[in-house]
């Protein structure tokens, strides 16, 4: 079937291309032109302008959206505004749903059928396939399936769940209609809550690994943190990057995040080079938000969002107003800022 992608970047030009390899046809448009050549030279139709992209669909139009979620609300009026009552805009990228059921209201006035699709998968889509949540009406659901399934995982080596027999479902291929407007998104939202957690669990563990040598490094701890008790129980100098490796292996922890983590151990066991500031794009902060909204405890996935706060310096003057309380009632001095800089630097050159 045919199909317009708006913006080609690390998501939208691997979607096109998973997509022309199974014999759908693209067309293509990016506010950088070098982005459109590309997929072009590789059998894409080239568009200018999104007017250019609408006059160069044929009706049913399906246009799909991969841009910066920041910027997908000014680019779906642009091209909702050169789309006609019937078609189909699609977003892929990862907005909250809030702004889809919101979008999803408005465009329906105007017969425009709006599809939320929560996708995951990264730069490793092309080959592996991506996870597709999928929020909007039956019909337009219906109507772009055969895109859906194409950019999906399918079935692949997995084995079937047990108990699940017969024809193979949507969500077996890796998509799934999750509900109205908006849901495909909420449920990527969760995914991403969970990714962060995930993510924090096993960085926390392998950071206990990497201090299971404490009692070796005993001495360089300052005075005013409590010593070591037993610190012949904490002789370990584990390698986190073969642990990494070996849990990939039958272990109840292996998962795709894992395998990462030991790719990236592999290429840089120190990690050098890396700041340990973690960004986040929002939805850690949203899940977090909805589970305060509808009343569900989500500890786990709230600290991992948190921690991520933390890495940036956000509970730094929380931590200032600590020390400032310990040095008032018990005239604990804290090191000078230089001093903690220092410290730290030993501990990096040690590891
Ligand atoms: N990178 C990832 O692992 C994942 C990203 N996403 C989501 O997918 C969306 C796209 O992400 P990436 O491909 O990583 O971003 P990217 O930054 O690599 O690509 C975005 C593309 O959009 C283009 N663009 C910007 N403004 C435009 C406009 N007005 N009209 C047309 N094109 C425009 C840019 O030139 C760029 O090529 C985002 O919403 C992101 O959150 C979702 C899942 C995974
Ligand atoms: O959706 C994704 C993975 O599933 C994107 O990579 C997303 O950017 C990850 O979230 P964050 O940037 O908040 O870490």
């Amino acid at each position: 079937m045919q199909l317009a992608m708006v913006g080609l970047g690390r998501m939208g030009a691997n979607i096109v291309r998973r997509l022309m390899r199974d014999g759908h046809d693209c067309v293509v448009y990016d506010v950088n032109a070098d982005a459109v050549a590309a997929l072009v030279a590789e059998g894409a139709v080239g568009a200018d302008s999104v007017a250019d992209l609408a006059a160069k669909l044929e009706p049913t139009r399906v246009v799909w959206m991969m841009v910066p979620a920041s910027l997908t609300g000014s680019v779906a009026e642009e091209v909702a505004a050169v789309l006609d009552k019937g078609d189909i805009l699609i977003d892929g990228g990862n907005s909250n749903y809030r702004d889809d059921v919101r979008r999803a209201a408005a465009l329906r006035e105007r017969g425009i059928e709006y599809v939320d699709v929560g996708t995951s998968g990264g730069v490793f889509g092309l080959e592996r396939g991506y996870c597709l949540m999928v929020g909007g009406s039956d019909t337009a659901f219906a109507h772009i399936e055969p895109v859906l399934r194409t950019i999906a995982p399918g079935v692949g080596e997995i084995e079937r769940t047990p108990g699940r027999d017969g024809d193979l479902t949507p969500e077996e291929q890796g998509y799934l209609h999750c509900g109205p407007s908006g849901a495909g998104h909420f449920v990527k939202m969760v995914h991403n809550g969970i990714e962060y957690g995930i993510m924090a669990s096993i960085a926390e563990g392998l950071n206990l690994l990497d201090n299971a040598d404490a009692g070796v490094r005993e001495a360089e701890h300052s005075a005013e943190i409590a010593p070591l008790e037993e610190p012949e129980f904490y002789q370990f100098p584990i390698d986190t990057e073969k642990v990494s490796e070996l849990w990939r292996r039958g272990s109840v922890i292996s998962s795709w995040l894992l395998d990462l983590t030991a790719a990236a151990l592999h290429e840089n066991p120190t990690l050098n080079g890396l700041a340990g500031r973690v960004s986040d794009s929002g939805e850690g902060r949203w899940t977090v938000k909805a589970a305060v909204d509808v009343g569900v405890p989500v500890p786990v996935l709230a600290a991992s969002l948190f921690e991520r706060f933390s890495s940036r310096d956000e509970d730094l003057f929380a931590n200032q107003v600590l020390s400032a309380m310990r040095l008032q009632f018990g005239g604990h001095k804290e090191l000078p800022a230089g001093d903690v800089l220092e410290a730290g630097a030993r501990k990096a050159d040690a590891g």
